[in-house]
């Protein structure tokens, strides 16, 4: 049985870099997904036509965006459940925590541990989604994390959503995640500097 590994972190923090270099640096096999798992699943093509305000009022929707989230997750869970059957490591760019992280932020303070503790009880105890070994949090200041999503969409690698220019925003989910891995929120969190010179990679193989 394979050991499940998140990647966490503000849009633009490097996640999928660091999911190359982890993938390179592990001795076995390894499978990766990444969430939301767009123009495969119809809930994550919702999720980017929400992100991108062409789903009207629902795209303000906290719970409702959430729940679309979650469906992409739940219909890729055999195939993690699978992956894991199969591979030393499955590495996933986003998981469960993106969910609490990112919706708690929009919500007022007050309503975010409510709003936590619903993405768990929804994604884990309802959808029986697996939890993850460990959960990396690669940590960036939000202006640099704001930099570089700016500058893939500047070369075309991606469009931005609406959500990733909002520097408050991305402020709030940054303390959000603190707090996750503080609590170890499912499993047990790693905190990397996602400024530091690439080659300390956390031993997970
Ligand atoms: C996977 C996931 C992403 N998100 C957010 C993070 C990003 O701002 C946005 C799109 O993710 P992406 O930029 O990694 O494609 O959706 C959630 O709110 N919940 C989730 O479950």
């Amino acid at each position: 049985m394979g050991r499940l590994i998140v990647i966490e972190g503000l849009d633009g923090a490097g996640k999928r870099t660091l999911a190359e270099k982890l993938t390179a640096s592990v001795d076995g096999r390894v499978a990766r997904f990444a969430f939301p798992r767009y123009g495969e699943d119809v809930h994550a093509d919702l999720v980017r036509e929400g992100l991108h305000g062409r789903l009207g009022g629902f795209g303000d929707e906290v719970y409702g965006m959430a729940m679309l989230y979650a469906l992409d997750r739940r219909g890729a869970a055999e195939d993690i459940r699978n992956a894991l059957r199969g591979n030393d490591v499955v590495l996933l760019d986003r998981y469960v925590a993106s969910n609490a992280a990112f919706g708690a932020a929009r919500l007022h303070q007050d309503a975010r541990g409510e709003f936590v503790d619903w993405v768990r009880a929804v994604e884990i105890e309802r959808f029986g989604l697996p939890v993850p070994d460990a959960q990396l949090l690669l940590r960036v200041p939000v202006d640099v994390a704001a930099e570089r999503s700016a500058h893939r969409e500047h070369t075309g690698d991606r469009d931005r959503d609406t959500w990733e220019s909002d520097q408050p925003l991305q402020t709030r989910v940054a303390a959000v995640y603190d707090g996750l891995a503080e609590d170890a929120w499912l499993s047990p969190w790693h905190v990397l500097d996602g400024t530091a010179t690439p080659g300390v990679l956390p031993a997970i193989g």
